[in-house]
């Protein structure tokens, strides 16, 4: 299979090319195919774009076909928030009311330049347009989050996501990042060179409004809690989030496999811009995968993992995958916001003494988890509890 795999990166279809990986195994395709499958005829099943890979297929419980429903997510103006006593209050019960049940919600007023955002999108696209041996230099070392990667190929064996993704660190301090910080220029022009410096530019701008934006929401799911704006805006204010750039080509098998399989964030929380107007991102909400379709203008945020352990459960943080297409390709911009690295991610002591549900952790030793021990899913911060400490865990869950 890897000879397969090294063979069509040279293909025309357009697909995600999938760079040779030692780990996948060299198994037939079709696991059930008679041994006549030589990677002749895979070739000739694959050029005619009628079958996918076998690590591409998913097992029908994940990929199974999503339904046309829509989840009905509250639009919260996050301007209005920031500037009046109303807004914040009406921000605050919209986001308490989405946070605790499937912990989605769409936000407007969030001060992104368009210009910027349609700047961003438009990086990835040339992005990843560029030759597969232009993309490896800025590969993934292993163990970290940092890099391209193609398909996770280098990290899994089966169940491979539809996609090829770059991602980067934007530790932000908390004197104001703004005009400052080269964090992510200095990424771009290290690992892939100085041609790449504009691009860098254009992303550091991006992390840095979605930097504020997060902030921003972080005050007001403090006033949700009841906790006043300053307690997770401060808390964030330092963080070391992740900026990822999701592509997902056109597929010859859409219902058979997943751009991102499902899972729930490990992070705190999860800013999507989605590109144009192609669906993908669907949540699982009473049994039925449901779309969160892009809506210009507006960015959709999710509660990850590690806010859900924040609350101590009181918000959600929930099962969503992205889905792909036959006839057309899509990319999404996802910015993780997260603590800093060593800060410890504790509940507040609440006036009524509710049982813990997650033990202390900091960000630095979930990230490790996720990037070295366990493929991030439905129960990652279960998993989590149980690798960090199983003798305390064990009273927990
Ligand atoms: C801490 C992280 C791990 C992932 C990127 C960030 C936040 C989301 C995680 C991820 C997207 C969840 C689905 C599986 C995953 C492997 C992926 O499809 O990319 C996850 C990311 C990762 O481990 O690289
Ligand atoms: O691309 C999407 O719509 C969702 C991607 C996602 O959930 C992720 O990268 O964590
Ligand atoms: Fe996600």
């Amino acid at each position: 299979l890897s000879n397969f795999l090294e063979a069509n990166a040279a293909m025309p279809f357009p697909a995600m090319e999938v760079a040779r990986s030692p780990h996948l195994p060299c198994v037939p395709v079709d696991a059930n195919a008679t041994d006549s499958n030589s990677a002749t005829d895979v070739l000739d099943l694959w050029r005619q774009q009628k079958q996918i890979p076998a690590p591409f297929v998913w097992p029908n419980a994940d990929a199974r076909p999503s339904s046309m429903l829509e989840l009905d997510v509250p639009v919260v103006d996050i301007g209005a928030a920031l500037h009046s006593a109303a807004g914040m209050g009406r921000a605050a019960a919209q986001v308490a009311e989405a946070c605790a049940s499937h912990g989605f919600f769409q936000v407007t007023g969030h001060g992104v330049d368009p210009a910027l955002a349609r700047a961003a999108l438009d990086g990835a696209a040339d992005f990843f347009r560029l030759p597969l041996a232009t993309k490896q230099g800025a590969r993934r070392s292993p163990g970290t989050v940092e890099g391209y990667a193609s398909a996770h190929a280098d990290r899994f064996a089966a169940k491979l996501p539809w996609k090829e993704t770059l991602s980067f660190s934007h530790n932000h301090d908390d004197v104001g990042a703004r005009g400052n910080s080269h964090v992510v220029v200095d990424y771009f022009t290290s690992a892939l060179g100085d041609d790449f410096k504009h691009l860098g530019e254009v992303y550091q701008e991006y992390c840095e409004a979605m930097e504020e934006a997060s902030l921003a929401i972080m005050e007001v799911l403090g006033m949700s809690l009841g906790l006043g704006r300053g307690y997770y805006r401060d808390y964030f204010a330092d963080g070391s989030s992740i900026m990822r750039c999701n592509y997902y080509p056109r597929c010859p098998e859409p219902d058979r496999t997943l751009g991102t399989g499902p899972h729930c964030d490990p992070s705190a929380l999860t800013i999507l811009l989605q590109d144009g107007d192609v669906d993908g991102l669907q949540v699982l909400v009473d049994g039925a995968w449901r779309f969160v379709r892009p809506k210009t203008g507006e960015l959709v945020v999710n509660i990850g993992d590690t806010f859900m352990a924040l609350s101590n459960g009181r918000y959600k943080s929930c099962l969503h995958r992205a889905v792909v297409h036959r006839e057309k390709e899509r990319r999404s911009l996802a910015y993780f916001l997260a603590p800093r690295e060593d800060r410890v991610v504790r509940p507040p002591p609440s006036p009524a003494p509710a049982p813990r549900l997650y033990p202390d952790f900091t960000w630095a030793e979930l990230m490790r988890f996720t990037q070295r021990h366990y493929r991030a899913d439905a129960r990652t911060l279960d998993a989590f509890a149980r690798w960090l400490d199983p003798p305390t865990c064990s009273k927990l869950l």
